[in-house]
């Protein structure tokens, strides 16, 4: 259970304890946070509402933690990694029951988050081991009007202090994405969640968002049983007010690396000169073509628009289907709709509460105004608290707010477009630009709707997805800066230092 045998001690009566210098503690404020359980809307966990002093403390001993983890022997460092990830897919359970409570994920899919996070510390410990033993030599003579008299080494180092912090659909699988490069490229880490509104925060490359936050705060004991050195990782909560932009605005922080929404665009404009990575909103479009696999289509839009309740950066969030087949697919695509099963996740219902009152409003903002500009609904609107049913919005049109907007909820509009150029118009006139998807049987088609689109990534035949992790994963416009995937973090929480030796006279191999 959540808190109680190897996490016992990590909760002090009914308040979780945030992560700092290697030990559990207790904030000096006396403050907490309390997270609201989406099912009952009751209060499930509290946290720490930690201050800045706490902050500056964690920040400090991050720093001076990181000095002696950049000596480390990159084998020990892939050693720790992989009993990290050993101890949280055997901890999997409790991670998983702390998900089901806080953010209403289903509950076979919160064990799969937890088991495909160690899969993801594993594979980065294997990454950085091969990737990082490696550096480039170079040698002077290939630029005009040099001679072989320099010989250049580089090689990639840590950047120091990494500031992670996930959004709150995968609070731990998106924590560790930002902690395991971090850490195996010899960075420690800070992690803070949710700190715009309220937010958990951990040192030395985490923050976690405040729903979610207790799963996190699981995951980091992993972390800490695994045996880490003190003051490497940390994990802070707390109010966003109170140490949101302090913690992003740091200047103990080398690099920030973000997933969430708009929260990220405004965090970039207040970075200083760091490396940043920032994975945002969405609004993946599937382009469904004449030819395509009706059938195939229709399962993949339900599987890309409805699990987790389309609470995925990549859900697909709008369909663009060709008024020739449209008809069919949204027929296929109901018959599928009608078999999701909808209630609490701890039944593991495929559609479960969504996050919050106030996501459940916004949802239903976009839905009443979709109905009062004429779309066809092709299920009645059904809300129940924060349990919204899955519906489909035909006809819908660009005047309408969904159109465009992400609902982050089990809502998806269809828009009937009579050309494949007007689809993608469509998709490059949003102001996101994460993943879109094409479904046709014509591979030279696809090639040329993918290199069309302006998004950072286009799947053929699929709904659009993440993973698997080691792929690359990046958002153009407002979806992002940089890439990630395990091999892209790694290189992007590293920077280049290159060493020249001089030569008094120049030398040609075998000269
Ligand atoms: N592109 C991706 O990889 C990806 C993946 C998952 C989710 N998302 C996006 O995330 C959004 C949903 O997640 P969310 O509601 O948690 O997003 P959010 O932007 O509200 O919050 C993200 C994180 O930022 C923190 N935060 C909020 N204000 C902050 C501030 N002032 N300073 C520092 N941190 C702050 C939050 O605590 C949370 O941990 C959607 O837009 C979704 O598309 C993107």
């Amino acid at each position: 259970m959540a808190g109680t045998c190897a996490f016992s001690e990590i909760i002090e009566g009914d308040v979780y304890k945030y992560y700092s210098e290697g030990e559990w503690k207790v904030s000096s404020s006396g403050k907490t946070v309390s997270i609201v359980n989406p099912t009952t809307r009751k209060t499930q966990f509290k946290v720490q509402a930690c201050n800045q002093e706490e902050v500056n403390k964690i920040v400090e001993s991050a720093k001076a933690a990181q000095k002696s983890w950049a000596k480390t022997p990159l084998w020990k460092r892939a050693e720790l990694l992989h009993k990290a990830a050993a101890v949280l897919k055997e901890h999997k359970k409790p991670i998983a029951e702390c998900l089901v409570k806080e953010i209403a994920k289903p509950a076979k899919d919160a064990v799969t988050e937890a088991v495909r996070s160690g899969d993801l510390v594993s594979y980065c410990a294997e990454e950085g081991v091969r990737i990082l033993g490696e550096g480039k030599f170079l040698v002077s003579d290939s630029f005009p009007g040099n001679e072989r008299t320099k010989y250049c080494l580089t090689s990639k180092i840590p950047l120091g202090v990494v500031l992670a912090i996930p959004p709150f659909n995968y609070p731990v699988n998106l924590a560790v994405s930002k902690i395991a490069p971090a850490l195996i490229a010899g960075n420690s880490l800070c992690s803070s969640p949710h700190p715009g509104k309220d937010m958990t925060l951990e040192n030395a490359s985490l923050g976690l968002p405040i729903q979610g936050a207790v799963a996190a705060l699981h995951m980091v004991h992993c972390f800490h049983l695994a045996g880490f050195p003190k003051g490497l990782i940390s994990c802070v909560t707390g109010k966003g007010s109170e140490i949101g932009d302090f913690l992003t605005m740091h200047p103990g922080v080398n690099c920030i690396s973000f997933t969430g929404g708009d929260t990220g665009v405004a965090i970039s404009k207040k970075a200083g000169m760091i490396p940043l990575q920032m994975e945002l909103g969405g609004k993946d479009a599937c382009i469904i073509l004449e030819d395509a696999d009706l059938d195939l289509a229709a399962s993949n839009i339900v599987k890309g628009g409805f699990s987790y309740s389309g609470q995925r950066c990549t859900a697909v969030k709008v369909v663009l289907v060709m008024e020739s087949v449209a008809d069919e697919l949204v027929k296929k695509v109901n018959e599928t709709l009608a078999k999701l099963t909808v209630g609490p996740p701890e039944d593991d219902c495929d559609i479960t509460p969504v996050v919050t009152e106030s996501s459940a409003n916004f949802i239903e903002g976009l839905v009443m105004d979709a109905k009062q500009k004429g779309a066809t609904f092709c299920q009645e609107y059904k809300r129940q608290g924060n349990l919204i049913w899955p519906l489909l919005l035909d006809n819908v049109r660009p005047d309408m707010r969904i159109a465009w907007e992400e609902p982050f909820g089990p809502v998806l509009p269809v828009i009937r477009i009579n050309s494949v150029e007007e689809g993608i118009r469509h998709c490059n006139a949003s102001n996101f630009g994460l993943q879109g998807c094409v479904f046709t049987r014509d591979i030279n088609k696809a090639i040329l709707i993918s290199d069309a689109m302006e998004t950072g990534t286009v799947q053929i035949n699929s709904a659009p997805a993440r993973g698997p992790d080691h792929f690359p994963f990046q958002g153009l416009k407002d979806s992002g800066i940089g890439s990630q995937g395990v091999t892209n973090s790694i290189n992007m929480m590293t920077k280049i230092k290159t060493t020249v030796i001089n030569l008094p006279s120049p030398s040609y191999t075998m000269g």
